[in-house]
């Protein structure tokens, strides 16, 4: 029988995309098991048995300190019952075993605000954030992107730009300093960018939602294997999630279901 890749997709505490994730994640030709957070730090589930690690979308605590920043605490400092560890050492040697993690949306949120995103040097620390959208208001439409072909993005390889919605009110990208921002675009880890009719990255409201510095939808790490962006790619897996499909001849795979691909074919060439 043939290895398969087992992807996992946390739920629990506000999360509201799980299932749209796993059913990209099968879809794109994984297994993928929908786990509370709770069987995590309960040991009930190991982080170690899977090769692909998905944080969805939603509400984590009710976005109460900021969207998923007390997720975020609860990763880095709650002990999984048992042992000394906690999930985030979980995580980091996940990490370190070159396996994949993409956060959407929420997931993106808590990513950032865990420090594992752009994590430059492997440092695990926080030096960029998601903030209020300028706009004040929850922005749902749907944004064209362009994709950075010179990054590291594992998930991105061979995508030239991908049309995807975003739904969210803190998805105003920000760093701390402009030598953060100098060194993401040195070093190519700005992934994806909003952009306008004619695919140019731009500041200017509604084809950019939420005033994100220099256009930044999604950003990766060094190793291209943690990725996080705020649209959604598992909301367009099929023809009928486009906005305009009674209208425009498309084809029958939603544009976000690539990423999800690349992701599952990276892993069976690399770790399977
Ligand atoms: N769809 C989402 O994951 C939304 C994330 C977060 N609750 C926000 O509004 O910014």
């Amino acid at each position: 029988m043939t290895a398969r890749v087992k992807a996992i997709v946390l739920s629990g505490n506000g999360t509201n995309c799980e299932r749209e994730v796993a059913h990209a994640c099968q879809l794109a030709g994984a297994d993928a098991d929908i786990v509370h957070i709770s069987a995590l730090l309960a040991g009930r589930v190991r982080l170690d048995d899977y090769h692909f690690l998905n944080l969805a979308g939603g509400f984590l605590d009710g976005d109460d300190l900021g969207s998923a920043k007390a997720g975020a605490n609860r990763l880095i400092h709650a002990r999984v019952a048992g042992r000394q560890d906690s999930l985030a050492d979980d995580l980091r040697r996940f990490i370190a075993a070159g396996k994949l993690v993409m956060g959407v949306c929420n997931g993106f949120q808590l990513l950032v605000k865990m420090g594992l995103l752009p994590s430059f040097d492997g440092d695990f620390r926080q030096n960029c954030t998601l903030t209020f959208n300028d706009r004040g208001r929850f922005e749902n439409r749907w944004s064209r992107l362009q994709v950075n072909g010179s990054s590291p993005c594992v998930y991105t390889k061979g995508m030239a730009d991908i049309y995807l919605p975003v739904r969210h009110g803190e998805g105003k990208f920000v760093t701390d300093s402009p030598a953060t921002l100098a060194r993401l675009e040195q070093e190519d880890l700005i992934v994806v960018r909003y952009a306008d009719v004619q695919g140019r990255p731009t500041q200017d409201y509604p084809d950019n939602p939420n005033g994100s510095v220099a256009a930044i939808a999604g950003i990766c790490d060094p190793s291209g294997r943690i990725f996080g962006l705020m649209p959604h790619p598992e909301a367009y897996v099929h023809r009928t999630h486009h906005p305009r499909w009674t209208r425009e001849d498309l084809p029958e795979e939603g544009m976000g279901l690539q990423l999800y691909r690349n992701a599952v074919d990276f892993i069976a060439a690399e770790l399977l």
